[in-house]
């Protein structure tokens, strides 16, 4: 028997990347959270501790805040693509680099050319994969809240001896949309994209009646992509986030679908892939990323 060194990468996670650029008086603030993390011939430091081909993860950090200021970091995409190809091209034992960006919104207050309120919890996200000369862009969104109050029904699932679920053809339907889409290429026009790919699946999720919380899912993916060409595959993530109409019969009032518990946990979780039959070859796109 021998024990060897599986898969393996290394990097920093999670740096807080904000940047500030001025036009005359009127500033911009964008905000990032980047991770990076290398692979490759790196067998030597977790043997015997020799580090001669680690470059060290402080160094790593210090290239995305340099990075920012050597250029403009553009759409998240583009700046992973650049630190990722940058790690892969000028350290010979690095073979590969993973480049994780979200990007926090902030919007401008009003009529003030330097105040700021936060956008919300929702964040646009990247997760590019370099390897050689190869390159992968899988981009999306998380914390996306939505909330339907009609339109959705739950009914003709298996009532088993633990059933105690009320079938409905009138319920809240309400999820955060994690979503993860894998592009077709790297020359893509990343900000458009993603703001048509946003506005489908909110347009989808509004107008499409459901039966199933699982239904609207494909119908999301199915709609993103119908109409966008560039994107193979698009991954949900969606919690079912339960309104349970409250029994207020003890006060002797009737309740008409109008008063909720709004339930924290648990929660239904509905995870699943759309994807193209002829797509091209996901590569290395989605190694170590959560599944969904
Ligand atoms: O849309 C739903 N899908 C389910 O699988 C499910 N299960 C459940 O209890 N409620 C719901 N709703």
């Amino acid at each position: 028997m021998a024990i060897v060194l599986g898969p393996n990468q290394y990097g920093k996670a999670e740096n807080r990347l904000v940047t500030v650029t001025r036009d005359g008086a009127v500033h911009t603030v964008r905000d990032f959270t980047v991770s990076t993390s290398l692979r490759g011939d790196l067998e030597d430091t977790h043997l015997t501790g020799d580090n001669a081909k680690v470059l060290a993860t402080d160094t790593q950090k210090n290239t995305v805040y340099a990075f920012a200021k050597q250029a403009p970091v553009g759409e998240i995409e583009d700046f992973a693509l650049r630190l990722g190809r940058h790690f892969v091209s000028t350290q010979e034992p690095i073979s590969g680099a993973r480049i994780l960006i979200d990007e926090h919104s902030w919007q401008r207050i009003e009529g003030h050319d330097h105040a700021f309120v936060a956008g919300g919890d929702e964040k646009r996200t990247t997760a590019v994969t370099v390897e050689g000369s190869r390159a992968w862009v899988v981009s999306g969104l998380t914390d996306l809240v939505v909330l339907k109050s009609t339109g959705s029904e739950f009914h003709g699932y298996p009532r088993d001896p633990y059933t105690t679920l009320r079938e409905t053809t009138d319920r809240i339907l309400a999820t955060s949309v994690t979503a993860r889409w894998r592009y077709q290429g790297t020359g893509i026009d990343w900000a458009t994209s993603f703001g048509e790919i946003r506005s489908i699946m909110l347009r989808t999720f509004a107008a499409k009646h459901s039966l199933s919380l699982q239904q609207t899912l494909y119908a999301m993916g199915e709609a993103v992509l119908r109409a966008r060409p560039e994107v193979a595959e698009v991954r949900l993530s969606m919690p079912n986030k339960h309104h349970f109409e409250v029994d207020l019969s003890a006060f002797g009032l009737e309740n008409h679908n109008e008063v909720f518990y709004a339930a924290d946990r648990p929660y239904g979780l509905i995870e699943g892939s759309v994807l193209r039959d002829d797509a091209e070859d996901a590569g290395s796109a989605w190694l170590t990323l959560p599944a969904f």
